[in-house]
């Protein structure tokens, strides 16, 4: 060698026993060496012997780092690095276009060969990977018009270990293949009639009965037949489903029938090949079929075969391309109908009726049957809305948290608790009105009484919202109207909230929709009374700040109107001391008077408003920088200037002018003294 390339040789052996190289610097030098060692060779610097010697050397040198898996010396076949010059590569093969045509199709070697074996040979036309067929001595093509054709006479079959007969047609029972695939599938690129020309497959029209021998089938096993039905380029068919099924055997029928064509291919014709394969790789599955080799939808599908054994199973592909007869009704059972349930099942009503019976606190094996029965004829979906959605279990309020509303608060113990307690004693005269409607400015504890009486009845109580019963369906709300008093007679003594009741109850007005106006007299019918007993005890409490806009008709069933003003000086006093009692707040009580006399015209939403913003006063106090290290007990404590400022920013939220309206609808309609 010259000296330049010794010198560079040692240089390259130094690196490589220096134990600082990498091993793809190793991997990189020994092939330098054996390039300078061909490169030697050629220039007949060494001679044969040595380069055979150092060749071999070498190379066993690099491919030991090549080929180790090991993450200290060896490259693994550059496995790490090999995506990432995959992805270095040029890819074209997006503008890649098959060169396939109709015409260079036809020109192939191996159509060419197939098209002059089915007029030569009998056994040319088709032999599928997992089906082996074997056409009688007698079957052969008739090639008086070019066109191959299975012709059929007596045979005998060749011994299979599973085999069914399959009759070939005649050539009077032949179709022409160009017509059975006018509505294949249309990514197929070349039509079957250009695969084909006009290769006349036997059988497919079965209007006649077949004479031919019979075609000995062999099914390799459930996998192949599935593969088969994938992939076969079918030239023959079969005269009725039953000779259909006998040939697939213990193929998937689905796939079977994923072969029927649309429109005008005649049933009992032949499947149709998969043109795919001819057009996607330019192989014909003839060939295919003869090698081992499958696809990985075909693998897929021999997997799915084992997996589910004979269940039908619907393929993509398959589905895609025929399969309409089947189609409709076939595909209910799964798909998008796959989870429907009819909507009154009757078992389920069974099971409501028992859900019912357990949701009103009694065991299950408590006998409740005419309770069961009434609620029968209401949809289970109305049941289980109303009881899922509407009864209410909120946090716990006490009469104590209402500030002020003497007078209202009485009322309501009187019509609520009282009689839910000694039903006994409040009977006849005595009973207690159905209706209660709270009406009064915005803000003013209303909720929070409905609250309240949920808590402290010890009724069951359902607390509705009116958009909960008005459905867009129609005829639904006024079911739901129904089922709500049905369900709350179920579990007396029962009282049912009805929050912004004018939303649902609002004065009947010409060109209302018919839904709205039939709910609202529906509701009124159930909250007259016209369909409970005497003995019913269900209160309706209605919540309102329109109550100017209830019905009249309404507004007499909900007999005790009762009036929840602002709040006066005493009760603004309890909320601020009620809230800041929870708090770090000193005020004296000077400081208090000053705050409740500068609140005048608050309602009770006002007046916690108020608090809460007074809250923040101490912490608007802190530098921003401060506020991450903070202990809670360095916040100072709420003051008086801090309810100051808040008044600053809190204003009354009802005006006097809507107070008057108030208190003159109270004039007129209210309860109160
Ligand atoms: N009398 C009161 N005592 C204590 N807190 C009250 C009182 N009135 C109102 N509040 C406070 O105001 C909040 C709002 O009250 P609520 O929701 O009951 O008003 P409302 O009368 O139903 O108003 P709207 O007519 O707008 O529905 C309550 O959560 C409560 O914090
Ligand atoms: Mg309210």
């Amino acid at each position: 060698m010259s000296s330049v390339h010794l010198n560079e040789w040692q240089k390259r052996s130094f690196d490589i026993t220096s134990g600082t190289c990498t091993p793809e610097q190793k991997a990189d030098a020994y092939r330098a060496h054996i390039l300078d060692i061909q490169y030697a060779w050629a220039n007949s610097d060494l001679s044969e012997a040595c380069t055979g010697s150092l060749f071999r050397k070498y190379t066993e040198k690099y491919s030991a780092i090549i080929d180790s898996d090991s993450a200290e010396t060896g490259l693994n076949n550059y496995a790490d690095s090999i995506l990432h010059l995959a992805r270095c590569q040029r890819n074209d093969s997006d503008k890649w276009e098959s060169s396939l045509t109709a015409e260079s199709v036809l020109k192939l070697k191996c159509v060419q060969g197939m098209i002059e074996a089915g007029t030569k040979s009998r056994n040319a036309l088709v032999a599928p990977a997992d089906v082996n067929i074997v056409v009688g001595d007698e079957v052969y093509g008739n090639a008086d018009d070019g066109h191959p054709k299975f012709a059929g006479s007596s045979s005998t079959n060749r011994p299979s270990t599973k085999t069914s007969a399959i009759p070939l047609g005649t050539r009077t029972g032949i179709a022409n293949m160009s017509s059975l695939f006018n509505d294949g599938p249309p990514n197929t690129g070349v039509s079957a009639t250009s695969v084909f020309g006009n290769l006349e497959m036997p059988g497919a029209s079965s209007t006649k009965p077949t004479i031919g021998p019979p075609l000995a089938v062999s099914h390799c096993g459930a996998g192949s037949s599935n593969l088969y039905a994938a992939n076969q380029p079918t030239l023959f068919s079969y005269s009725n489903s039953t000779k259909r099924n006998a040939f697939y055997g213990i193929a998937n029928e689905e796939d079977i029938d994923s072969f029927q064509t649309h429109g005008q291919r005649p049933q009992g014709c032949s499947a149709p090949p998969d043109v795919r394969s001819y057009s996607g790789n330019g192989r014909l599955a003839e060939e295919s079929s003869l090698t081992s080799f499958k696809t990985a939808k075909e693998q897929m599908l021999v997997e799915q075969q084992k997996k589910y054994g004979n269940q039908p199973q619907r393929t993509p592909a398959m589905s895609s391309y025929g399969g309409a007869k089947k189609s409709l009704g076939a595909s209910r059972s799964r798909g998008a109908f796959g989870k429907f349930v009819p909507p009154v099942a009757k078992q389920d009503e069974d099971e409501y009726g028992r859900m019912l019976t357990r949701a009103s606190g009694g065991p299950s094996s408590e006998p409740k049957l005419p309770v069961d029965e009434r609620l029968k004829n209401f949809e289970p979906k109305i049941i289980e809305l109303i009881m899922n959605e509407i009864m209410d279990h909120g946090s716990p309020v006490s009469w104590d948290d209402i500030a002020g509303l003497e007078f209202a608060k009485a009322t309501i113990k009187e019509i609520v608790v009282w009689p839910m307690l000694r039903p006994d004693i409040f009977t006849g005269l005595r009973g207690p009105p159905k209706g209660i409607l709270l009406f009064g400015p915005p803000g003013t504890g209303k909720t929070l009484i409905g609250k309240c009486i949920a808590c402290q009845s010890g009724a069951t109580f359902f607390s509705i919202s009116a958009s909960s019963l008005t459905s867009k369906w129609v005829g639904e709300g006024e079911k739901m109207v129904r089922a709500l008093f049905a369900i709350a007679r179920c579990h007396q003594p029962a009282v049912i909230f009805i929050d912004e009741i004018d939303s649902l109850l609002s004065q009947r007005v010409d060109g209302e929709h018919d839904s709205s106006r039939r709910i609202k007299t529906e509701f009124l019918v159930q909250l007259d009374g016209a369909t409970t007993s005497a003995d019913d005890r269900i209160l309706v409490v209605g919540a309102t700040n329109r109550p100017q806009e209830i019905d009249e008709a309404a507004r007499r069933r909900l007999a005790k109107r009762l009036y929840i003003p602002l709040p006066e000086a005493l009760a603004r006093k309890q909320i601020v001391v009620n809230l800041m009692s929870q708090e770090n707040c000193r005020l004296g009580d000077e400081e208090l008077e000053l705050i409740i006399q500068q609140s005048e015209g608050f309602s009770g939403a006002d007046m916690t408003q108020l608090c809460r913003e007074a809250a923040l006063g101490p912490i608007r106090s802190i530098q921003i920088t401060d506020i991450s290290t903070i202990a809670p007990d360095q916040v100072r404590a709420i003051v008086y200037t801090d309810f100051k400022d808040a008044l600053q920013t809190v204003r009354p939220s009802v005006s006097s002018k809507d107070l008057k309206l108030y208190e003159d609808w109270n004039k007129t309609f209210g309860c109160s003294r």
